[in-house]
C-alpha cells in the first residue's frame, strides 16, 4: 500500500508539473513569507502537545467526515489549543489538497505540515509554495539517498521535516539524517495494523534533543496518558477530532 500511494503521489505531481513547471513553483516557493519555526511551537513542555490534522478519509478507515471548510477546521484546532496544523493533501484515498493547504495556511498562525507521500523536489516545493511550514518524510517509503536530499531542500527552505519511522531500523535512520522532528507512527501504512506500544519500544533510541511525535490511535484522553508515559512530547491526531467536536476534544486531550 505505501509504494502504490507514494507512486500515485508522483504521478499526480507530474500531472500537476505539466501546468504548472518546476521553475514556476520553486519561484512561488522562494517568494513566500519565512516559515513558522515548527520546532519552537513544538518545542517540549509540561504537557503534551498535539498536531491535529485535516482528514477526511483513509485506505484503513473509509470515510471519516465531510469537511467542506478545512480553513474553519483549522481555526477550530487552533482555538482549542493545537500546537501545529497537518493536512493531508493526498486526492485519491484521502480526499485532500493543495488548496486545503493553502486555505488553513491563511487561516491561522500555526505551523502547518504537508501530510503526503512526499518523494520528490518537485512535491516539496510545492508544499513550500503552498504554505507549509512542515514537511513529512516517510523513511519506509524513500532510500537514503532520496531522504537526505529532501531533508536538506526541506531545511534549506526554512521548513523543518517530520521524519516518521515504524520500526528501530527507520528510526535510526532518522536520527542518522540528524532529524530534530521524529516521529513513530503505530501505523503499520502496508497492513493498517495499529501498535500504541511501538512508541514506548522504540523511544530509547531517539537522539538526544529530538522533539518526539506519537503517531495516530490517538482516540481517547487515555490513549494520550499512555503515550505521555511512554515519553511523547506531542501526538499527532486526526480521526479523533473530525469525528468529533475538535475544540471539546482538544480540550480534553490537552488537560492530561
Ligand atoms: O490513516 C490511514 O489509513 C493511512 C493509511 C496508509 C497510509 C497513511 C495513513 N494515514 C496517515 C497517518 O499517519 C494518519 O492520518 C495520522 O497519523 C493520524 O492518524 P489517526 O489519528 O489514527 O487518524
Amino acid at each position: 500500500m505505501l509504494a502504490e500511494l507514494t507512486a500515485n503521489a508522483v504521478a499526480d505531481a507530474e500531472a500537476r508539473r505539466q501546468t504548472r513547471p518546476l521553475a514556476e513553483v520553486e519561484r512561488a516557493a522562494l517568494a513566500r513569507p519565512a516559515a513558522i519555526d515548527a520546532l519552537e511551537a513544538l518545542r517540549p513542555a509540561d504537557r503534551v502537545k498535539v498536531i491535529a490534522e485535516i482528514k477526511r478519509s483513509s485506505p484503513s478507515r473509509g470515510a471519516l467526515a465531510t469537511i467542506t471548510d478545512p480553513a474553519a477546521l483549522a481555526r477550530d484546532y487552533e482555538l482549542g489549543g493545537a500546537s501545529a496544523i497537518s493536512v493531508l493533501t493526498e486526492g485519491r484515498r484521502f480526499g485532500g489538497s493543495l488548496d486545503d493547504l493553502e486555505a488553513v495556511r491563511e487561516a491561522v498562525a500555526l505551523p502547518v505540515l504537508r501530510k503526503d507521500f512526499l518523494s520528490t523536489p518537485y512535491q516539496v516545493f510545492e508544499a513550500r509554495a503552498a504554505g507549509a511550514d512542515l514537511a513529512l518524510l516517510i523513511v519506509a517509503a524513500l532510500d537514503d539517498a532520496t531522504l537526505a536530499e529532501l531533508y536538506a531542500l526541506i531545511t534549506e527552505l526554512g521548513m523543518t521535516a517530520l521524519v516518521e519511522a515504524h520500526s528501530a531500523e527507520e528510526l535510526d535512520r532518522a536520527a542518522a539524517l540528524g532529524a530534530k522532528l521524529i516521529g513513530v507512527n503505530a501505523r503499520d501504512l502496508n497492513t493498517f495494523e495499529l501498535d500504541r506500544d511501538l512508541f514506548g519500544r522504540l523511544v530509547d533510541r531517539f537522539p538526544d534533543g529530538a522533539i518526539r511525535v506519537a503517531e495516530s490511535a490517538v482516540l481517547s484522553p487515555d490513549d494520550v496518558a499512555h503515550y505521555r508515559r511512554a515519553g511523547a512530547d506531542a501526538v499527532l491526531v486526526g480521526e479523533a477530532l473530525v469525528t468529533s467536536d475538535p475544540v471539546a476534544t482538544l480540550s480534553a486531550f490537552l488537560a492530561v
